[in-house]
C-alpha cells in the first residue's frame, strides 16, 4: 500500500539536544479564494529561543498567534512561506523534525477507556524505537509521570464528557506527557491553559517551566491573558497584533518599552490585561479602529528599531547542516508487524472496555431476533409463506446492512485527531493503522450477525437442513464483512461523523433500491443500472433466496388459486437466480476488498498530518 506523505523518520539522538531555535524574516501569506489575492498573515517575524526557555505568544483574537505557532511547527497548508526557520542554525529537516519537536493541541483527544499509565505506555511503545528495551520505555514513562505529577491518577481512565475520568488539568498533563515520552527537544503548545481554572493553569505552566529548565527543552506556546504569576514564569513574550510583532523579549522589557512610548502599566493591573488593552485592534467604530491601528503601528515601528539594533544573525552550524544531509530516510520506530500488534492490542483493550457499545450492539441483535423470530415464526410453505420468506430474507439484508454500516461509520472520524497526531510524530505507517482498525472493527459485526441470524433461522422455520443452515450463516458473515468495509470506507472519507450519518443512510437506501426486490432493474435507466453490481444487498438477497428456495417443497396449489409450483420458480420470478449463490457471495467478498482498498486511500489522505517546512 502506498505511503504517500508519510515521511520515514530518523531516530533522535537523545544525547544531542537542540541549543537554539530561531526564525528570521518569516512571512506567511494565503490566497483568499474570493478576491484571488494574497493576504499576509505574518509580517517578517524574528525570534530566538534558547534551550531551557519558555516563550509565550500573546495577542488579541485574530492577531496571528496560532498562525505563528503552526508556521514555526511546520503545520501549515498551502500558501507562501518565506524567511528562515532554523534549528541550531540549520533549516528544519523532514527526517528529523517530527522527532525533534512535539505539538500539544488545544483539545485533549485521547482513548477514553485507557488509563493514564496505559495511554503513556502505548505512546512510548508506538513512538520509541523497537530496539529500546521494554524496561527502558517503562522507565521513560515513569519519569514522565513523575515530572508531570500524574502519580495520583496513573490508573484512572481518561474518560470524556460522558464517562467520568481524570480532571481537566490532568488531561492536559497527559496530553503533554504523550509528547514528552519521546523526549522532544522543542515543545509547541496551543493554548495549554484553555478551559482550566486559574489554579490549574498556574499548575500546568509551572510544570512545563520545570520540565523545560530541568530537561533543557525549548518551549513555545500561545496563551490568552495569563494571570500575573503565570506571565512571570515566561522567559520571553511575543506580543502580536495584526500579524506583526510589537514585542519580543522579557515582560519587564515590554513594560519599559511601552512606558517609553507613553503607555504606563496602571497600578494593580495584570501586565497581560494591559498588553491586551493596548495591542488589540478596536473594531467598535471606524474612529476607534483608526486610533488603535495608529497606536499599534507605532509599537510595530518602535519594536522594529529595537530589533535592528539588537539583532544578531544566528550562526549557521555547518556541522548541523552536514548531519541533516546524511539523515534522510532511516526507519520507522518499529517494524510493520510490530506496529500492527501494538495498535491491535490498544484497540482491543479500548473496545473490550466500551461496555455501552458492546451492550448496545449485542442487545440490538437479541432484540431483533426476538421480534423477527416471532413475527415470521414457523413460516408455512404455501403462497403466504413464500411471500413472507421473500420479505424476511430481504429484511435480513437491510437490517444487517444498517446494523453494521451505521456504527462503523464513526470509527475513523472519532479517532482521526489521535491518528493524525500520532502520524505527525512519525509513530506508525498509515497502512498498519488502517489494517489494525479493520481487524478490530470486525468481531462485533460478525458476532452480532451470528447472534441475530442463528436463532432467526430456526425460529422462522427456514429449510431445516444442516448444509442450508451453514450456507445461510456463511452468506450473513460475508455480508457483515462487506457492510463493515462499506462503513469504514464512508467513515474514512467524510470530514466528521455528522456528514457520515447523512451519507451512510443515503448509500444504504440506494443499495436497497437496487437490491432486486423493489424495482425491476431492467427498467432502470441504463446510466444507473451499474449500481446493482456494487449493491451488497442485491448479492446477499440473491444468495439467501437461492439457498432457501432451491429444493424447497411447496404446498400444493389449491384449485383455482395462484401459486408457485417450486422454489426454483419463486427465485426466477423475482429475477434472483443470477448470479449463482456462490458467485453472489464471492462478488460481495470482492466488493468488500474494493471498499477496504478505497477506504485505505481515503484514510491515508484524511488522516495525513500537515507537515510543511519550506
Ligand atoms: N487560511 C486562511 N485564510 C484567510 N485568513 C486566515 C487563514 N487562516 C487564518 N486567517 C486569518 O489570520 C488571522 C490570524 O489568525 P489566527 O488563527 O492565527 O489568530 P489567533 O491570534 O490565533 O486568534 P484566536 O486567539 O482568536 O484563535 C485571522 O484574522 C484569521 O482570520
Amino acid at each position: 500500500m502506498s505511503q504517500h506523505n508519510d515521511v520515514v523518520v530518523a531516530m533522535p539522538d537523545a544525547s544531542k539536544g537542540v541549543g537554539v531555535f530561531s526564525w528570521a524574516n518569516v512571512s506567511y501569506e494565503v490566497l483568499v479564494p474570493k478576491t484571488k489575492e494574497y493576504k499576509t498573515l505574518l509580517h517578517g517575524m524574528y525570534g530566538e529561543i534558547q534551550a531551557g526557555e519558555v516563550v509565550a505568544i500573546m495577542g488579541g483574537s485574530g492577531a496571528g498567534k496560532s498562525t505563528l505557532l503552526n508556521t514555526l511547527a511546520g503545520r501549515i497548508g498551502p500558501g507562501r512561506l518565506s524567511g528562515d526557520i532554523l534549528v541550531d542554525g540549520a533549516p528544519r529537516d523532514a527526517a528529523t523534525w517530527r522527532l525533534q519537536c512535539a505539538f500539544v493541541e488545544q483539545d485533549d483527544v485521547m482513548f477514553r477507556n485507557l488509563s493514564v499509565l496505559e495511554t503513556l505506555t502505548y505512546s512510548a511503545n508506538l513512538r520509541l524505537p523497537s530496539s529500546m528495551p521494554k524496561s527502558e520505555k517503562a522507565e521513560r514513562v515513569e519519569r514522565v509521570i513523575a515530572s508531570l505529577g500524574l502519580n495520583g491518577c496513573r490508573d484512572t481512565w481518561i474518560g470524556d464528557e460522558l464517562t467520568r475520568g481524570i480532571s481537566g488539568g490532568e488531561r492536559k498533563r497527559v496530553s503533554i506527557g504523550i509528547e514528552l515520552v519521546t523526549d522532544p527537544q522543542i515543545l509547541f503548545l496551543d493554548e495549554p491553559t484553555s478551559g482550566l481554572d486559574a489554579f490549574n493553569s498556574l499548575n500546568i505552566i509551572s510544570t512545563i517551566k520545570d520540565v523545560a529548565v530541568k530537561q533543557k527543552k525549548i518551549v513555545l506556546m500561545t496563551i490568552h491573558q495569563p494571570r500575573t504569576d503565570i506571565i512571570n514564569l515566561f522567559d520571553k513574550l511575543i506580543l502580536l497584533s495584526m500579524g506583526k510583532t510589537i514585542w519580543f523579549g522579557s515582560t519587564q522589557g515590554a513594560l519599559e518599552n511601552f512606558s517609553r512610548l507613553g503607555y504606563q502599566l496602571p497600578d494593580q493591573t495584570n501586565p497581560s490585561d494591559f498588553f491586551m488593552d493596548i495591542m488589540t485592534l478596536d473594531q467598535r467604530s471606524e474612529e476607534l479602529r483608526n486610533l488603535s491601528r495608529a497606536r499599534i503601528e507605532k509599537f510595530v515601528s518602535a519594536y522594529e528599531e529595537i530589533r535592528k539594533q539588537t539583532h544578531k544573525e544566528i550562526a549557521t552550524s555547518q556541522a548541523a547542516r552536514a548531519t541533516l544531509g546524511k539523515l534522510s530516510r532511516v526507519q520507522w520506530p518499529s517494524s510493520w508487524t510490530g506496529e500492527l500488534a501494538t495498535l491491535l492490542q490498544r484497540n482491543a483493550v479500548d473496545l473490550s472496555r466500551d461496555k455501552a457499545t458492546l451492550g448496545a450492539s449485542l442487545g440490538q441483535s437479541v432484540f431483533l431476533f426476538i421480534v423477527i423470530g416471532f413475527i415470521f415464526f414457523k413460516l408455512s410453505a404455501d403462497t403466504g409463506g413464500v411471500q413472507s420468506r421473500v420479505g424476511l430474507l430481504f429484511f435480513i439484508c437491510i437490517n444487517q446492512t444498517f446494523g453494521v454500516v451505521m456504527p462503523t461509520i464513526s470509527v475513523f472520524p472519532i479517532q482521526r485527531i489521535i491518528i493524525r497526531r500520532e502520524r505527525a510524530g512519525g509513530s506508525y505507517r498509515s497502512s498498519s493503522a488502517y489494517i489494525a482498525k479493520v481487524i478490530s472493527s470486525l468481531p462485533l459485526p460478525l458476532i452480532g450477525c451470528l447472534v441475530f441470524g442463528i436463532p432467526v433461522y430456526w425460529m422462522t422455520g427456514l429449510q431445516a437442513q444442516v448444509n442450508k443452515f451453514f450456507t445461510f450463516v456463511c452468506i450473513l458473515l460475508i455480508h457483515a464483512f462487506s457492510a463493515n468495509a462499506l462503513g469504514l470506507m464512508i467513515g474514512a472519507g467524510v470530514p466528521d461523523v455528522r456528514v457520515g450519518l447523512i451519507i451512510g443512510p443515503l448509500i444504504n437506501i440506494i443499495f436497497i433500491l437496487f437490491g432486486g426486490q423493489l424495482v425491476n432493474l431492467d427498467k432502470v435507466p441504463v446510466v444507473l443500472r451499474w449500481i446493482q453490481w456494487v449493491s451488497i444487498i442485491s448479492y446477499t438477497n440473491k444468495a439467501l433466496n437461492q439457498n432457501e428456495f432451491y429444493g424447497l417443497t411447496l404446498a400444493p396449489c389449491s384449485p383455482g388459486g395462484m401459486c408457485y409450483s417450486s422454489g426454483e420458480l419463486v427465485v426466477s420470478s423475482f429475477s434472483l437466480n443470477s448470479p449463482s449463490l456462490w458467485m453472489s457471495a464471492g462478488s460481495n467478498l470482492i466488493i468488500a476488498f474494493g471498499f477496504y482498498f478505497i477506504g485505505y486511500l481515503l484514510f491515508d489522505r484524511t488522516s495525513r498530518p500537515l507537515l510543511r517546512l519550506k
